[in-house]
C-alpha cells in the first residue's frame, strides 16, 4: 500500500488531506477499488439551495410518492377533525350557557371523544407511514449510492462522502419524512380548512386569520436561509471527519512504524470539536427560528381574540361562534409555526438526499452511454488524446497520450513515476473517465461499450493487489467463481505460485509481496484461460518477483495470446513486449 508523504501534516485538521474535504485521499486505490480516492466530493451539495422536495427523489422513490398522497390525505382528514373538535367544545359550550344545562355538553361528548379518537387514529397512521416511507427511501438510497460507487466509468467520488451516506448521513431524512414533510402538508390543509370553516360562521376573523398567516413563511424564509448555510457547513464537516477517520485508519500501521500514530489523536479531536461546533450552530438556529415563529404566531392570535373579544362584548357575535373561532385561531398558525421548526430537519434530510442523488445520477460518460456490446473476439485497444487531472490537482495526470495495443500483442507502458500510468490503466478498465480524448476498443468508445460486458472482458492486476478473507484458492477464483480445483492448480502453477490452494490467508494479510503478487497474476490468468478474460491490464505485475519467476510469468502472459497491457519498468518484462510505449515526462 502506497502512503504519501504528507504523514506531518495528517494530525492537522487545516492539512489539504484533511481541511479541505475535496483534497486527495491519503491512501492510493487499491485493486478492489482501482480509482478510489480520486476525490470529488458531493459534500458540496449541502452548501446548495435546499428546495422542500427534491423532484429527483420523488422521481426515484416510489415510497416516496406514495407518502404523499397518504399524508395529503392524513393532512386533510386531520384538518376536518381538528374543525370537528372546536365545533363540537364551541357549540356544547356555547349551548350549555344559551340553555343554562349541561345536557348539551352530554349531547356533544361522544361526538368529541370520536373526533379525538379518530385525530390521534390519524396522528398514529401518519408517523406509521413517514418511519416506513424513511426506512424503505434510505434503504434504496444507500443500496443506490453503493452502487453508484461500484459503477465503472466514471469519477470516484470522495470516500469520506460515501461513507457518511451509508451510515449515518441519510438518517437525516428521517426528519425529513417524520416531521417535515407531513407537517408542510398539514400547513396547507389545515389552515385552509380552518379558514373555511370560520368564514363561515365569521367573516372578519377570516379575514384576520387570512392577512396575518403569511407572516409566518415570510420570517420562516429568513430564518430558512441562515440555518441552510449552517446545515452545508456542518455537512461538509462531517464529511470531512469521516474522510480523516478513513485515512488515519488506512494509514495506521504506516504512522505506527514512523512513532506518529499517538499525535493522530489531536487532529481527531480538531476535527470531532468542529463537528460539535457546526452542530450546535444548527441547534442554536433551529431554537431561535422556533421562538421567533412562536412570537409572531401569538401575537396574531391576539390580534383575532381581541377583535373577537371586543365584537362580543358589543353583542355582534353570538358565544358559540366566538369560542369557535378562538379554539379555532391558534390551530391555522400552529401547522406552520411547526413547519418553522421541522425546516432544519428538511434542510439536512435535503441535503442527505442531495448529495446521494447527485452521486447516485453522475452520468458516466457524459451520458453518452449506449450499452453496446462488447466486439466479439480478440480486442484491439487504442487511446487518441486521452488526458486526466485529478480533482485538486494543478497539473495534469496525464496529457495527450496516444497509443495502439494491436490484437493479440504485449503492450509495455514505460515511464517515469508519477508519469500516470496506473491511471491510464484505470481508465482502460473503465473505472476512470478520460477528461480529455477518447478510448477505442475494436474501434468503439469505451464509454458506448456495454461496462458490464467489459469488466467480465478485463483480467486485473492491480499495482497493490488485494486478498480476500478465504483460502488462496477463493483468492485465484476471483478471476471466474466456477474454476476447477484442476483449472486453479494450473493458474497457480502457470504464475508461479508454489503455496498450498487451501492455504487461508486474511485480507491483506498472510502472504508475502511477492507471493501476492503471483497469486493476483493466477487470479488473472484463470480469467483468461477459463473464464471470459479478453484483454489483460496488468500494473507492475512482477515488481519484487526474482529474475527467473519474473521470466516464467512473462512466459505465462504470453502464452495465453490475448491482447496485454502491461505497465512496468522491469527490463526483462520491456524485453518480451511487443511493443514499448513512454508515458509521462514528470519523474
Ligand atoms: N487519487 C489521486 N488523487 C490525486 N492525484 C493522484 C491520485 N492518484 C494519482 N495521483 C497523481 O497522478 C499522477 C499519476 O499517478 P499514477 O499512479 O498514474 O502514476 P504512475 O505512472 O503509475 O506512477 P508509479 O510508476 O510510481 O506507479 C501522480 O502525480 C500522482 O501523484
Amino acid at each position: 500500500m502506497a502512503i504519501r508523504e504528507n504523514i506531518p501534516e495528517l494530525g492537522d485538521p487545516k492539512s489539504p488531506a484533511l481541511g479541505d474535504p475535496k483534497g486527495p485521499a491519503l491512501v492510493k486505490g487499491r485493486e478492489a477499488d482501482p480509482s478510489a480516492g480520486s476525490g470529488t466530493d458531493k459534500g458540496d451539495s449541502g452548501t446548495r439551495r435546499s428546495g422542500a422536495l427534491d423532484p429527483r427523489l420523488v422521481r426515484r422513490a416510489a415510497a416516496v410518492r406514495w407518502h404523499l398522497v397518504t399524508t395529503s390525505v392524513i393532512g386533510t382528514l386531520t384538518a376536518v377533525s381538528i374543525v370537528a373538535i372546536a365545533w363540537c367544545i364551541a357549540y356544547g359550550v356555547g349551548a350549555a350557557f344559551d340553555q343554562r344545562s349541561v345536557a348539551p355538553i352530554l349531547a356533544v361528548t361522544p361526538w368529541l371523544a370520536g373526533a379525538f379518537v379518530v385525530r390521534g387514529l390519524l396522528s398514529w397512521l401518519g408517523d406509521l407511514v413517514a418511519v416506513r416511507t424513511s426506512a424503505a427511501v434510505k434503504s434504496q438510497l444507500r443500496r443506490e449510492v453503493a452502487q453508484a460507487y461500484l459503477r465503472p466509468g466514471r469519477d470516484q467520488p470522495d470516500r469520506g462522502t460515501v461513507i457518511t451516506l451509508m451510515t449515518t448521513g441519510l438518517d437525516d431524512l428521517d426528519g425529513y419524512f417524520a416531521r417535515y414533510l407531513p407537517q408542510l402538508v398539514l400547513s396547507v390543509a389545515v389552515p385552509a380548512v380552518i379558514v373555511v370553516a370560520v368564514g363561515v360562521r365569521d367573516l372578519l376573523s377570516a379575514v384576520i386569520i387570512v392577512s396575518t398567516l403569511p407572516l409566518i413563511p415570510v420570517f420562516m424564509a429568513l430564518v430558512g436561509w441562515a440555518t441552510e448555510k449552517i446545515t452545508g457547513r456542518r455537512w461538509r464537516v462531517q464529511a470531512r471527519l469521516a474522510h480523516h477517520f478513513v485515512d488515519l485508519v488506512a494509514g495506521l500501521p504506516t504512522l505506527r512504524a514512523f512513532g506518529r500514530a499517538k499525535g493522530q489523536a489531536e487532529g481527531l479531536r480538531r476535527s470531532g470539536e468542529a463537528n460539535r461546533v457546526e452542530t450546535m450552530a444548527t441547534l442554536r438556529v433551529a431554537l431561535l427560528s422556533a421562538l421567533v415563529l412562536e412570537l409572531l404566531a401569538t401575537l396574531s392570535v391576539a390580534i383575532v381574540a381581541v377583535v373577537i373579544g371586543l365584537r362580543v362584548i358589543a353583542g355582534h357575535v353570538d358565544l358559540t361562534t366566538s369560542l369557535f373561532v378562538l379554539i379555532l385561531a391558534p390551530e391555522a398558525y400552529l401547522p406552520l409555526r411547526k413547519v418553522g421548526v421541522h425546516y432544519h430537519d428538511a434542510a439536512t434530510g435535503a441535503a442527505a438526499a442531495r448529495a446521494a442523488l447527485d452521486l447516485i445520477e453522475q452520468q458516466p460518460c457524459d451520458g453518452t452511454r449506449r450499452n453496446r456490446p462488447l466486439p466479439e473476439g480478440p480486442l484491439e485497444v487504442s487511446v487518441h488524446g486521452v488526458g486526466y487531472r485529478y480533482p485538486g490537482q494543478s497539473v495534469p495526470a496525464l496529457d495527450e497520450v496516444d497509443f495502439l495495443a494491436p490484437v493479440g500483442s504485449v503492450t509495455a507502458l514505460r515511464g517515469p513515476s508519477g508519469g500516470g500510468k496506473s491511471t491510464l490503466l484505470r481508465m482502460i478498465t473503465g473505472w476512470t473517465r478520460p477528461a480529455a480524448g477518447r478510448i477505442l476498443i475494436n474501434g468503439t468508445d469505451l464509454c458506448e461499450i456495454d461496462q458490464a460486458a467489459l469488466q467480465d472482458a478485463v483480467a486485473w492486476v492491480g499495482q497493490d493487489p488485494t486478498l480476500i478473507r478465504g483460502t488462496v484458492a477463493d483468492n485465484v477464483r476471483l478471476g471466474r467463481a466456477d474454476a476447477s480445483d484442476a483449472e486453479v492448480a494450473h493458474a497457480l502453477f502457470a504464475a508461479g505460485v508454489t503455496l498450498d490452494p487451501d492455504r487461508a490467508v486474511d485480507e491483506g494479510l498472510g502472504l508475502s509481496a511477492g507471493e501476492l503478487r503471483r497469486v493476483a497474476l493466477a487470479r488473472a490468468w484463470l480469467r483468461v484461460r477459463y473464464g471470459t478474460g479478453r484483454l489483460m491490464l496488468l500494473d507492475e505485475p512482477t515488481a519484487g518477483l526474482d529474475e527467473e519467476t519474473e521470466l516464467d510469468a512473462i512466459a505465462a502472459i504470453k502464452e495465453l495470446g490475448v491482447t496485454a497491457i502491461v505497465v512496468s519498468h522491469r527490463p526483462a518484462v520491456l524485453a518480451a513486449a511487443d511493443r514499448v510505449i513512454g508515458i509521462g515526462t514528470r519523474s
